[in-house]
């Protein structure tokens, strides 16, 4: 995305030839830094530490992290070890599998003296193909907004998102935001409710900072007003992210989401998901399945906010000692989702659906 006037990615490979950069997404919107791996445990701890986050950019830091480990060793112990270290960064986010599957496939029957190279050549196409997916999305997704533009008596179209699918998330344009982009660049009269998203606040502080630097209108509320605004008819439709999504429409995405598609569901307000194939798990038909990561209590019961010095500092916010709880992810039911945005079109959040948009995976 373009940022006065400069064009960001996520990731990019270093100059020396020997290293990653991303931007750290722990410091935003404080401090926009780029940090640099230079080895297999830097892009581990970026996923772990949510340096990067968003599925499809952790799925591309697995990938450079595969070509940083075998930079240091290309033998066949090393690359299995990498792979391993990867995916145990975290659980949910399924194009972290497919991208160490996707690229094991292609280095293992390899010659280890190739390896390095086919595997840096890997990651970045894996980069720039999810750049072109979630233009796509966003393609498919900017109709659904000009459909209900079009139906609107005057004001903005009212879209609600929760935790940070923009292009913070992915390598550019996003997924859920991606069609919301669109349409501003369109010139619709768009306007997004961004949920603040406890406890990490993804959407008040890397979607909002997104939105804010593109001009987008927007406003950020807590978590739990979004359902109060769709009972008073001031939500048009809810786009959101997602982690992993099953075979059969089940969404595994933010904590908070599941909460949000009831409330969408009780006042018919059209709920949809935004994702790309990579982020579909088609060994799994039911999200009860899906692995949720739970992470610190620290979390929950702190919160980073900006120094006096314009750096970034943590505060606590709960009751001394007192444990907290912190399930990263929730999983709504296909039944609760209006519809899927994929790279190749919309489809009902289903089997069918899926089937039908992505044959090759029919089972
Ligand atoms: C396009 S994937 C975005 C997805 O990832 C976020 O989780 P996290 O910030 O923990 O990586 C959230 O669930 C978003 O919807």
């Amino acid at each position: 995305m373009q940022i006065n006037g400069t064009a960001y990615r996520t990731i990019w490979p270093g100059e020396d030839g020997a290293s990653v950069e991303i931007i750290d997404q722990t410091l935003l919107p404080h401090v926009f830094e780029a940090a640099v791996l230079r080895t297999l445990d830097d892009a581990a701890r970026a996923i772990v530490t949510m340096q990067v986050r968003g599925a499809p950019l952790i799925g591309a830091t697995a990938a450079y992290g595969l070509w940083l480990a075998l930079l240091a060793d290309p033998s066949d112990e090393a690359l299995d070890r990498a792979a391993e270290v990867l995916l145990a960064t975290r659980p949910t986010a399924v194009n972290l599998r497919w991208a160490i599957n996707d690229m094991l496939a292609r280095l293992r029957p390899a010659a280890p003296d190739t390896r390095v190279a086919m595997a840096k050549a890997r990651a970045g196409e894996i980069c720039d193909e999810d750049v072109e997916t979630c233009r796509s999305i966003g393609s498919h997704g900017l109709a659904l907004i000009e459909k209900i533009a079009a139906g609107k008596q005057g004001g903005p179209v009212n879209i609600l998102t929760h935790c940070n699918a923009g292009w913070l998330a992915t390598v550019d344009w996003g997924t859920a935001l991606a069609p919301i982009y669109m349409a501003f660049n369109k010139g619709i009269d768009v306007h997004v409710w961004v949920d603040e998203t406890r406890p990490r606040n993804q959407g008040a502080a890397l979607t909002a900072y997104e939105l804010g630097a593109h001009g987008v209108p927007h406003r950020i509320i807590v978590d739990n007003a979004g359902g109060h605004l769709m009972q008073r008819g001031q939500v048009d439709m809810c786009i959101v992210g997602t982690d992993r999504t099953t075979a059969s429409g089940d969404v595994a995405n933010k904590i908070g989401t599941y909460l949000k598609a009831l409330a969408a569901h009780d006042n018919d307000v059209p709920f949809y998901v935004a994702l790309p194939g990579t982020t579909i798990d088609w060994t799994l038909h039911d999200g009860r399945d899906i692995p949720i990561e739970e992470r610190g209590a620290e979390e929950v019961t702190r919160m980073a906010g900006r120094d006096g010095r314009g750096g970034v500092v943590h505060v606590d916010i709960a009751a001394p000692g007192s444990p907290a709880g912190n399930p990263a992810f929730d999983v709504t039911p296909a039944r609760l989702v209006t519809g899927l945005i994929t790279e190749r079109g919309v489809c009902a959040a289903s089997a069918e659906g899926l089937s039908g948009l992505y044959p090759e995976q029919g089972r």
